[in-house]
């Protein structure tokens, strides 16, 4: 079995005797209407991206109420569409492992085509152009990471052949722009606070610069300033979509399905022809589109107000999973976990994961109303993090730490500020923290180095904490200063909000030699 069968028409038995569900519409009628009146383009061809907003297209897809599929666009790692789309005519399978041990696979159809998002591929570059020209086009979305959106000084002085995927994607609206003032709508789907605000100030960056620079008229700033051109909604997307696994590589093989083996790319991307994913799936949207959109609804999207969705995210990104998913990481690469289900029956972990988000996070939440926060909280400790078929592990969850402490962390700290609440309430929020710079030297609780897992800000990090040994004795810790007044790390300069005083503390105890993390991690939650 092979996805390639699908194209061919050269389908077996096999796949419904082994249990494989098939695209119930016309794959190639998809594709070539898709082609002639594209309407969706997604940036960023990672694991999320097959394993949900394309699998709900898929479903809509399914449905036979829809006909168009979606673009794919790799604005970073090419190699992507090289070797885990281009060889598959673009087609996935995605292999759902539920909590009762069901396993559901589904050949993913609705991908019609995939690009690589630069203008030295030429052909690809040019075809995007083509697609951003095109009237029907109703909607781009991402998900690249909290890091794709940065704005870099020297980008924004490469005029309009930018090298970051925002500088990309402010070039091709301008095509747009030049085409007639086409209306789009531009949709983050990445697990940021505000995420369409962060798309929307690097796309405003560009612009702006531009026209400074005279490259683009001031009309092309006003257009994407212009709420009934373009808009940039909000979202809240869940699925625990881990990186492809080799148990269930081996089961696919098992089957005889033969496109069954990962890619780490040399941008350490981890793909794959196969998406492996639980079955818990969220994606919320602020319903603001300028020029219609894919009826996603028909694949269990819910679409909201920007108040809602908010609420939905401030409850999952900033409480109820994501906070426990770095905080677990960062300990549970220190104590040797690769698995979080694993960690899940360590009682100081899931102690201490279980009283960060009901005693210290849960007080700043404002119940959204469409979910209900205790009994979203209670299905991520009690069913989907002990998942003992999902292959999810610290070190996935642990990548680019830096960039995510402020929205996880930051946002509860900054919402005891506001509310006048009692930060003494804060211990074991200060001990995630306080790990962090442990995690930092890269030895683990048994002094033994461990890979510490790809951050863009690593190295700089690293350095401030480089003069601290870990072992018994007096050491001065004041190196911490320069951490954790880092507002851009943390969101807040914890000594000014008066929080750096006692991650210190912690820190030092923490740091004082082999078995001190798991020695303070039990003090600490005990003690909670
Ligand atoms: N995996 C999950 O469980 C999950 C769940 C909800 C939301 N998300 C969101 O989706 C994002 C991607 O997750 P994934 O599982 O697809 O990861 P992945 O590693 O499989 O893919 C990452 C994607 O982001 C792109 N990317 C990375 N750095 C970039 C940069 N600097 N500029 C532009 N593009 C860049 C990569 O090329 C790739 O397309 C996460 O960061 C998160 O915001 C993931
Ligand atoms: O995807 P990231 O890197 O932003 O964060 C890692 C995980 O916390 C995240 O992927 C979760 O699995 C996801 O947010 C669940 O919906």
């Amino acid at each position: 079995m092979k996805l390639t069968d699908i194209k061919n028409g050269n389908l077996s038995a096999e796949w419904a005797e082994k249990g494989y569900e098939l695209p119930k519409f016309d794959v190639e009628a998809v594709k070539s209407k898709t082609h002639a009146e594209p309407t969706w383009v997604h940036f960023g061809a990672g694991n999320i991206f097959r394993a949900f907003p394309a699998a709900i297209l898929n479903d809509a897809l399914n449905s036979g109420k829809y006909d168009r599929g979606v673009i794919v666009a790799e604005s970073f790692d090419y190699e992507i569409i090289d070797k885990a789309y281009q060889p598959y005519d673009n087609l996935s399978l995605l292999v759902c492992l539920k909590s009762t041990g069901d396993i559901e696979k589904k050949v993913i159809a609705s991908v019609t085509e995939s690009l690589k998002a630069d203008y030295s591929f030429g052909a690809d570059w040019a075809r995007l152009v083509e697609i951003f020209q095109a009237p029907s086009l109703q909607m781009i979305s991402f998900t690249i990471t909290e890091k794709g959106y940065g704005v870099a000084p020297a980008d924004l002085e490469r005029g309009l052949t930018p090298v970051l995927a925002m500088g990309k994607v402010t070039a091709l609206l301008y095509e747009r722009f030049k085409a007639g003032k086409l209306p789009l709508t531009v949709q983050s789907m990445d697990n940021c606070s505000h995420n369409g605000d962060k798309v929307k100030a690097a796309v405003f960056a560009y612009a702006s610069k531009w026209v400074e620079q005279g490259l683009v008229p001031a009309e092309f700033l006003a257009y994407v300033k212009d709420e009934t051109k373009i808009t940039f909604p909000w979202s809240m997307i869940d699925k625990i979509t881990p990186r492809p696994d080799a148990k269930v590589q081996k089961m696919l093989a098992d089957d005889g399905f033969e496109d069954n083996y990962t890619i780490v790319t040399e941008k350490h991307t981890f793909t794959a022809p196969f998406v492996n994913a639980e079955e818990t799936q969220y994606l919320c949207i602020e319903d603001h589109y300028t020029n219609g959109r894919p009826p996603l609804e028909l694949g269990g999207v819910l679409y909201c107000d920007r108040e809602t969705v908010d609420k939905i995210e401030k409850m999952k990104v900033c409480t109820c999973l994501n906070p426990l998913h770095t905080a677990m990481s960062i300990y549970g690469c220190m104590l040797g976990y690769t698995l979080i289900s694993a960690e899940m029956a360590d009682e100081d972990l899931r102690s201490f994961i279980q009283k960060i988000g009901y005693i210290e996070a849960m007080p700043v939440v404002v119940d959204p109303g469409v979910l209900n926060p205790y009994e979203f909280i209670g299905a991520v400790i009690n069913r989907r993090l002990p998942n003992p078929f999902m292959p999810d592990a610290p070190q996935r969850i642990a990548t680019d730490t830096s960039q995510k402490l402020a929205i996880r962390f930051g946002e509860t700290i900054k919402a005891y500020e506001a509310r006048g609440l009692d930060k003494s309430n804060l211990i074991l929020i200060p001990l995630v923290l306080a790990g962090y710079a442990r995690y930092l030297t890269g030895l683990d609780d048994n002094c033994r180095p461990f890979e510490i897992s790809p951050d863009p800000l690593l190295a700089e990090l690293q350095a401030i904490v480089a003069p601290l040994k870990v072992e018994a004795g007096e050491q001065d810790f004041s190196c911490l200063k320069a951490l954790y007044s880092r507002t851009d790390v943390f969101g807040v300069d914890l000594y000014a909000v008066g929080l750096g005083e006692k991650i210190e503390s912690m820190a030092k105890e923490l740091f004082a030699g082999p078995g001190a993390v798991r020695a303070t991690l039990h003090k600490y939650v005990k003690a909670r």
